[in-house]
């Protein structure tokens, strides 16, 4: 029985949380990647537990994102955001979701590059576009063209998430899709040499 059980061959979710051991996985990219909704449910899949660093800032400030922003300002908000995504890495293994700032931010970068594997959901204008004018709850798209404000976001941004040890195109496919092209990406970078 034990010998059947050791060569049934591991579902991809059981390889890639194998590979994860117990270290985080963590989600970065442009608002509306899909960090938050992808995240959850690649949690899901590998078993272990989900947390989102927006949410959790404005659990703890007990205030929304945009009203944080407008409150403190920018700065503030990237300081309390360090801090708290440097909290969430401290006990792996999680999946953690970032802000769409966060990776590209010094310090908070060089504690994600510390405390676990870092996914970059990456994703076309078009794609991010699509999704995030759908909602206002994001401050820094409060512009007179925020899909210009967007698009300059990208060309800033995009050489900095490449750092990432792994990239995964988001794009409109089904969220489940999505999750395994995660878990893929982890399973095969663990078996590369
Ligand atoms: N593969 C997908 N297909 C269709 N819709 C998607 C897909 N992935 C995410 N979405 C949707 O796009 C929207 C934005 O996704 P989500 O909130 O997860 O992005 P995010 O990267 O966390 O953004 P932010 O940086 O602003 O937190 C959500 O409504 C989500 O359900
Ligand atoms: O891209 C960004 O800088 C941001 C993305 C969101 O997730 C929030 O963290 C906030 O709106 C800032
Ligand atoms: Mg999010």
């Amino acid at each position: 029985m034990t010998e059947l059980i050791d060569q049934a061959p591991l579902t991809l979710a059981a390889e890639a949380r194998a590979a994860l051991g117990k270290r985080n996985l963590v989600l970065i990219g442009l608002m509306g990647a899909g960090k938050s909704a992808i995240g959850r449910m690649t949690a899901q899949a590998l078993g272990i537990p989900f947390v989102d660093s927006d949410h959790e800032i404005e659990r703890v400030s007990r205030m929304s994102i945009t009203d944080l922003f407008a409150a403190y300002g920018e700065a503030e908000f990237r300081a309390l955001e360090t801090r708290v995504i440097k909290r969430l890495l401290r006990s792996g293994p999680r999946v953690v979701s970032t802000g769409g700032g966060a990776y590209i931010n010094e310090n908070t970068r060089r504690n994600i590059k510390r405390g676990g594997l870092t996914v970059w959901l990456n994703a076309d204008l078009d794609v991010l576009w699509e999704r995030v004018n759908k909602r206002d709850t994001r401050p820094l798209l409060k512009t007179e063209n925020p899909r210009q404000t967007l698009e300059n976001l990208m060309n800033a941004r995009y050489p900095i998430y490449a750092e990432a040890d792994l990239t995964v195109m988001s794009r409109d496919v089904k969220k489940e899709t999505m999750v395994e092209e995660v878990l893929t990406a982890i399973a095969a970078a663990a078996r590369k040499p």
